[in-house]
């Protein structure tokens, strides 16, 4: 081998091994940090971009078990080009919650808004100011009962309309609750003169792209549902100018809002149209699913209905005797539901099971200023997202959390893990400052739903052997999981009085 030239000797020599040695350093210490040695572990992929997109599409639930079980509680998963931090563990999810120095959402809610088609500067910051909170206290359990009282004559109206015509006939099951939950919970929010057949259609269309927009894909992909929805705007703001006209007084609380609103803050009615809307969206996209697998859940029971019926029974007989007076009717329906409250544990527990098993949502917070969590380093600008679906499904919470349990709710379980009671050990209406605001409202609509149609109906199964649809998992992270298929029943007419 030949001597090394002389300028690599001596000096020099010890010049280049030094730069050799530096940058050694360098690619080691660089390494080091992007592998993130306080950052949350990342979940490796093979595909460039898409990252585990796939592979959690396939599966979720094995995909975040499996994920969890590697990498534990905090990890980083990218997918279709976004690098995001997963929060799966109940005690830190709720300090995400508790926490709002370091974790923000106001300015994720303001960018929601492009997505109904509601105009940047219809919410200036003085107007975010009075209009949330308000919208907040609308929806408060004081007002929820006189929302309710809407709802439940709405309902009772749509239901039996949509027994009578289904009666004796084998219908799927989302064609029989679908359209009337969404005809009674339409006009709840916004007046019984509001056309909400016109805005059906639109609705769906809508509805069936969220995902896609959420996902930020190209508008092109949805660029038929954005028409759709404008049309349910259109439909709202001749809605809305007509209230202005006929000077309607029995509007409901939330449709009042948005009129004094727009009288204060000089909204057109277009704009009015879209925030309202946005409430039209907010209140259908999940409480029409939540009321369809309640009927599921409990159909697939061995005993089926019956548990539910004989307690809905039991609660309206006590009702009627202690209301002599009185017949049960679309005026005296929800008095009922607010008198028996207490009489109907079965029904109210099956409703939190079912929202527990159907429910995917991951409240989505973004860091403002660097803060550990769970032993990791968060950085300004992560976004993170909050698996409350892996604590529904924990076993040591929620025993057999796979199976659905009618009376998993009712009082005196206890929900703990690790010995420790868990205080938020079902979150399908999320938690912190993102929490659902209708959460009171669709847990008394819901209950008021399932009481009329069971009270007024009989719903069976028409088919011999029924398996549950499986969840449609495009809208993962973002509430109740539509069904993939269906199950079809007979509906009857209940005989018997009311009075
Ligand atoms: C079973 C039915 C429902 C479910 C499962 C549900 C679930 C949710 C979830 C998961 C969120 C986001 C929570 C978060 O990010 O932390 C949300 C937000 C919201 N929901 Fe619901 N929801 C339901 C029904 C309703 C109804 C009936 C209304 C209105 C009457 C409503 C009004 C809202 C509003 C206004 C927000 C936005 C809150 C905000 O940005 O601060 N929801 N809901």
């Amino acid at each position: 081998m030949d001597a090394l030239p002389e300028p690599l000797t001596g000096y020099y020599g010890l010049l280049f091994a030094f730069l050799l040695l530096a940058i050694g350093v360098l690619v080691v210490y660089t390494n080091y940090r992007s592998s993130g040695l306080h950052r949350p572990p990342r979940l490796p992929y093979w595909i460039p971009w898409l990252g585990s997109a796939i592979e959690i599409g396939k599966d979720p639930d094995t995909f975040f078990e499996r994920t969890i079980q590697k990498l534990g509680p905090v990890f980083r998963l990218k997918t279709v080009g976004r690098d995001m931090i997963y929060v799966a563990s109940p005690t830190l999810i709720q300090s995400i919650f508790r926490d709002t120095k370091h974790y923000d959402f106001a300015e994720i809610r303001l960018q929601m808004n492009a997505i109904f088609l509601i105009p940047k500067y219809a919410l200036p910051p003085d107007m975010v100011a009075h209009y949330f909170p308000a919208h907040h206290r609308v929806l408060a359990p004081n007002s929820v009962p006189d929302m309710l009282k809407h709802y439940t004559r709405q309902a009772h109206h749509f239901v039996t309309e949509a027994i009578a015509s289904h009666s004796g006939r084998k219908i799927p099951l989302a064609d029989f609750i679908v359209p009337a939950a969404y005809n009674a919970t339409a006009k709840a929010l916004f007046g019984h003169s509001f056309p909400a057949d016109k805005t059906f259609d639109g609705f769906k269309r809508f509805d069936a792209a969220f995902p896609l927009m959420v996902a930020d894909a190209p508008g092109f992909m949805f660029a038929k549902a954005r028409r759709a929805w404008a049309n349910v705007i259109d439909v709202l703001e001749s809605y809305v100018e007509e209230l202005e006209r006929t000077e309607d007084i029995d509007v409901p609380p939330l449709a009042r809002l948005t009129l004094d609103t727009k009288q204060q803050a000089g909204w057109d009615a277009g704009i009015a149209a879209s925030v309202m809307a946005g409430d039209l969206w907010a209140s259908q996209a999940n409480g029409l699913w939540a009321a369809y697998w309640v009927l599921v859940f409990m159909l697939l029971e061995p005993h089926g209905l019956a548990p539910l019926v004989a307690e809905i029974d039991r609660a309206r007989a006590s009702w009627t005797s202690s209301h002599a007076d009185k017949s049960l009717d679309a005026e005296t329906f929800h008095e009922f539901m607010m008198d028996s409250v207490k009489a109907l544990p079965l029904l109210t527990s099956a409703v939190q099971e079912s929202l527990r098993i159907s429910s995917s949502v991951m409240p989505i917070r973004r860091v403002v200023e660097p803060v550990e969590l769970g032993g990791y380093q968060l950085q300004k600008d992560d976004t993170v997202l909050c698996v409350t679906r892996s604590v529904h499904l924990d076993d040591e919470i929620h025993p057999d959390a796979a199976s659905f349990r009618m009376d998993r709710y009712c009082e005196g379980q206890k929900f703990t893990k690790d010995g420790k009671p868990v205080p938020n050990h079902s979150m399908p209406f999320g938690g912190g400052v993102s929490i659902c605001e209708g959460r009171h409202f669709v847990m008394g609509e819901l209950k008021a739903l399932i009481a009329l149609i069971l009270t007024y109906a009989t719903v069976e199964l028409a088919d011999e052997s029924v398996v549950r649809p499986q969840f449609d998992w495009s809208r993962l992270g973002s509430g109740i999981m539509q069904p993939r298929g269906d199950i079809n029943v007979v509906i009857g007419k209940r005989k018997f009085t009311t009075s």
